[in-house]
């Protein structure tokens, strides 16, 4: 060995002291070996402990292109490939290409090299400790011409490169390592801090592809028999970062139904696609022959995450690269699907909880609302014989799921019934829902009733909640539901029917198992009759039907109802407990009670706040007022506007013209004073003169 020999010897093995960046190292070594071996082209080629995969590092010196620095090990295998005839015999070796060739012709860096003219190949073993690393390849145009000692350096050059190749190849490792574990702390700290699906998985899919790089990041549901639903999806369309994806990209493509194709078992096993296994996969799904046609998608790695009887989960990452993904990438994939896994079924679970907040919020108010009014049986006051039949068929009727049509006057305690009906079910641990038919608009009707999504109509600007969604589990109320328009009959027919419906602009299917209570004072069947009331809609509802008769109807409950509503109002005032006159009760009794109990309640409750003496007062009732009701006379009707006018007038004469305030005659008819006055005004009812509210 001469001088300059030992100096190139000494020069390498400083800089791959200093050395770090396999870049750097190539560059050095290619330049230091030109000076003493003529060649064109250099490859370093290194191999894993196994001798299965190998990594090319290649610099065409002829041409002046940059080196080609392989950072993912090299796709065609080693077996079969002139490699292995080196491998056999790892020695310093000078061959010409065209002998090669003849054996190996469909080689392409070989033919490559003998298409440009560089036939003559040096190939010298890199090791190190004894063990083969690598293979040092120099192509040169002009055969060689090696003495001895050349060829003993090049033994020693070898494996001096075989170290720092190690060297810089275990620096990349443990650099790879880090980086592996800085983008798995990301994964985690995304997955653990954030309760947003887009954004946790957007931090996710970002970060794998530092590790991972790719054009598409897929978390989806595939079901038995259905469309795969895309639980988290972005892709990289055109830029370098990722964008979600909707579900919605398939329609106006090739429709939405042509995309719903089952996918069930797909990726049941962890693996890469490529190739023809690519291509094989596009012809049978539909979906995939879309992403490659669409997006250029030429390779995918997809990793079950769980796999249940009737749904699995997946996740799938997609290239345009067909040689992207590496079993490295599939190690490292599979290894984080766990933590995937509980990711998703956190969100799923927190959706639920979401969902069931906001449930719980809209029940909420209508809880409130109901403390004050929730009737115990026990407060059904009706000792008379027709109302001990109601109490039993409530009590009949409780336990079931039937759907129950309550009707009645007004005020004979339809609601009540339809509560205390509600709190003997075992549905009483859940809401009882309750929608007046007849006191909004159609339109805001359907949405009480169905609930709407956000922007489905001008003024929805958010979700809401329907209250058939509402009283799942427990009971929906329909009151005045003979008001109901005809439009709505039908939709409120399909839910009672089939049990389920969709929120005004919303397209998925809601299930509710809500009981249906529906109450009017309506006579339904001649609504029917006269065509305002859908027929098939009242089968639906008068499954088991109950009538509360009119409080005049059963006499024999008024006492009884007096003492209760005395004792309540007597409690609630703070007022002493006073007589009743045995006249005032003949004249309550013989009284027609045209707004039934609601009325009698009203009118104890005045008669608790005026009274003074010992006995009760009840000013300005009176007893003569007629004991039937109009209707039942066979005289001639009064129009509804007189009706009106006299029950109006009626009112103000007991409460001394009074309308507003408790001793008010709006109380009295339960309702607005400021409607009151709008009425008495439109009917031309003067205020008695000199009597102040
Ligand atoms: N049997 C009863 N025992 C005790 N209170 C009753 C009874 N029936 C009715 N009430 C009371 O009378 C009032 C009117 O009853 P409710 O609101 O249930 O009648 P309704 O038939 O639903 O009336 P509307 O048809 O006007 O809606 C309520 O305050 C209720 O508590």
């Amino acid at each position: 060995m001469n001088n300059q020999d030992e100096s190139l010897l000494l020069y390498l093995n400083e800089a791959i002291a200093t050395t770090r960046t396999k870049e750097k190292l190539f560059k050095i070594v290619t330049e230091k070996l030109r000076l003493i071996f003529p060649f064109d082209s250099i490859a370093i080629i290194t191999f894993d402990s196994t001798l299965q995969q190998k990594r090319i590092f290649l610099r065409d010196l002829l041409d002046g292109a940059p080196p080609i620095m392989s950072d993912q090990p090299d796709a065609t295998p080693i077996a079969g490939s002139p490699i292995e005839l080196f491998l056999r015999e790892p020695r310093v070796q000078q061959v010409d290409i065209a002998d090669l060739l003849i054996q190996y012709p469909d080689y392409l860096p070989f033919k490559r090299m003998y298409k440009r003219e560089m036939p003559n190949l040096t190939i010298s073993p890199l090791r190190t400790s004894g063990q083969l690393v690598g293979l040092l390849v120099m192509a040169a145009r002009r055969r060689p011409t090696f003495a001895p000692d050349d060829l003993t350096l090049l033994e020693k050059i070898g494996s001096v490169i075989a170290v720092a190749v190690s060297n810089a190849l275990a620096f990349e490792e443990v650099a790879r390592r880090e980086q592996e574990k800085s983008v798995q702390l990301s994964i985690n700290n995304a997955l653990l801090s954030s309760k947003n699906r887009e954004q946790l998985f957007h931090t996710v899919a970002t970060e794998l592809d530092r590790l991972v790089p790719c054009d598409y990041f897929g978390l989806r549901i595939q079901r038995r028999g259905a469309a795969t639903e895309s639980f988290a999806e972005f892709a990289k369309l055109g830029g370098t970062t990722f964008q979600a994806l909707s579900e919605d990209r398939w329609e106006g493509l090739q429709g939405r139904e042509a995309m719903q194709v089952e996918t069930f078992g797909l990726f049941a096993e962890p693996g890469i696609h490529t190739g023809e296994d690519f291509i094989a996969l596009t012809a049978r799904y539909r979906m995939l022959r879309h992403a490659a046609e669409q997006h250029g998608t030429r390779s995918m790695l997809g990793v079950p995450l769980w796999v249940k009887q009737d749904h699995m989960a997946v996740l799938v990452l997609a290239s345009r690269n067909p040689h992207n993904f590496t079993p490295a990438d599939l190690e490292l994939v599979k290894s984080l699907a766990p933590q995937f896994t509980l990711a998703m079924q956190n969100l799923f679970a927190f959706e639920q909880i979401e969902a069931l907040r906001a449930q719980l919020e809209q029940e909420k108010t209508y809880l409130i609302d109901e403390i004050n009014t929730t009737a115990k049986f026990e407060d059904f006051v009706g000792p008379s014989g027709v109302m001990q039949q109601v109490q039993t068929r409530i009590r009949q009727v409780a336990p079931t799921d039937t759907t129950v049509l309550i009707q009645g006057e007004t005020g004979t305690g339809k609601e009540l019934a339809a509560r205390a009906l509600h709190n003997l079910s075992p549905r009483r641990e859940r809401a009882l829902i309750k929608l007046n038919c007849a006191a909004l608009p159609a339109q805001l009707i359907e949405s009480e009733l169905f609930g709407h999504e956000k922007g489905a109509f001008t003024g929805a600007h958010d979700r809401r909640i329907g209250k058939f969604e509402m009283a799942d589990g427990g009971t929906i109320f329909l009151d005045e539901v003979g008001e109901l328009p005809l439009d709505l009959q039908a939709k409120l027919l399909r839910v009672l029917q089939e049990k389920e419906f969709e929120r005004i602009g919303g397209r998925r299917v809601i299930k509710s198992d809500a009981r249906v209570i529906a109450a009017t004072n309506r006579i339904l069947e001649d609504e029917v009759a006269a065509g305002r009331f859908r027929a098939d809609l009242y089968y639906r509802l008068n499954v088991f039907p109950i009538r509360l008769p009119a409080l005049r109807e059963r006499p024999d409950d008024i006492e009884p109802l007096m003492r209760h509503f005395l004792e309540r109002f007597t409690k609630q005032m703070g007022k002493p407990v006073r007589g009743l006159r045995e006249r005032d009760l003949r004249g309550l009794r013989q009284y027609g009670w045209p707004g039934n109990v609601r009325e009698l309640e009203h009118v104890l409750e005045q008669a608790v706040i005026v009274s003074e003496g010992p006995f009760l007062e009840f000013a300005g009732f009176s007893a003569t007022r007629p004991t039937v009701a109009p209707t039942e006379t066979g005289g001639p009707l009064k129009t509804l506007k007189e009706q009106e006018r006299d029950h109006i007038l009626a009112a103000l004469h007991r409460t001394g013209g009074r309308v507003s305030g408790p001793n008010g005659a709006a109380v009295l008819l339960d309702i607005n004073p400021k409607t009151l006055e709008a009425r008495m005004k439109k009917l031309g009812i003067q205020r008695t003169v000199g009597v102040a509210d």
